[in-house]
């Protein structure tokens, strides 16, 4: 079982904190943040600056994504971090032959099909579907609910909001931006913001 810390102390800590409880993959060290709020029953370890003072212990970021871009990648480059742990909730699905990267997290209720490929510090949240053969780069968030179709290839740094459509076999390009609800008909190039449906640029 491997000693776990979360970065973070907010809202999406928690959901994370749960899923590594609920895994029983992990023994809880405690967490990290700037402040010393409150994670569950967890101990508050100190600021970014503790991170090297734990080498053997594995990190996960517990910090959500609310946009597209390298801020996420920023932050890992950051850390002073050797080990960094996946956490699968108990109750996502997530196929055999599907690849998850270091520092993942998988929600409740998500779906990862055959073969699917997913990079290091995503976010696949609740009831979100990575459908089979889709691979998907390092550092994006699918928002619960949103759907990637087979095959779809969807890059480093994106955001996918709630409830969104990515159609089967399309490519959507590094730091794009898809908005809630959209429906995302054809491939787009790196850093695209799209909304609506079908999915257009965002003025
Ligand atoms: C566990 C979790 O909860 S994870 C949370 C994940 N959260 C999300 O997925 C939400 C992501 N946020 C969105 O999609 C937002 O709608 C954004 C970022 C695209 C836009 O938000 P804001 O900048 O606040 O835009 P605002 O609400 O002021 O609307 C501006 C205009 O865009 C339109 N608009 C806003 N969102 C959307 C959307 N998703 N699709 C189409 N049009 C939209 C509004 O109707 C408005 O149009 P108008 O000017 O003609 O009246």
């Amino acid at each position: 079982m491997d000693d776990l810390i979360i970065i973070g102390g907010g809202e999406h800590a928690f959901v994370v904190y749960e899923a590594a409880l609920l895994s029983g993959q992990f023994n809880l060290v405690g967490f990290i943040d700037r402040q010393p709020v409150r994670l569950g029953e967890l101990p508050y370890l100190g600021t970014d600056e503790v991170a090297p003072n734990y080498p053997h212990v594995a990190f996960v970021i517990g910090i959500g994504t609310l946009q597209a871009g390298p801020a996420r990648a920023q932050m890992v480059g950051r850390m002073l971090v050797k080990r960094w742990a996946s956490v699968i909730h108990p109750r996502a699905i997530v196929s055999p032959s599907a690849r998850i990267g270091m520092g993942t997290v998988i929600l409740p209720g998500a779906i990862v099909n055959a073969r699917a490929v997913i990079g290091d510090h995503c976010i696949i949240n609740s009831g979100a579907i990575v459908e089979h053969d889709v691979r998907i780069g390092h550092c994006t968030h699918l928002s619960p609910g949103a759907v990637a179709g087979g095959g779809t290839e969807i890059g480093d740094n994106c955001f996918v909001g709630l409830g969104s459509r990515v159609r089967d076999h399309i490519a959507i390009g590094n730091d794009t931006s898809i908005a809630m609800g959209s429906v995302v008909t054809a491939s787009c190039p790196e850093g695209s913001v799209l909304s609506g449906v079908p999915a257009k640029p965002r003025g």
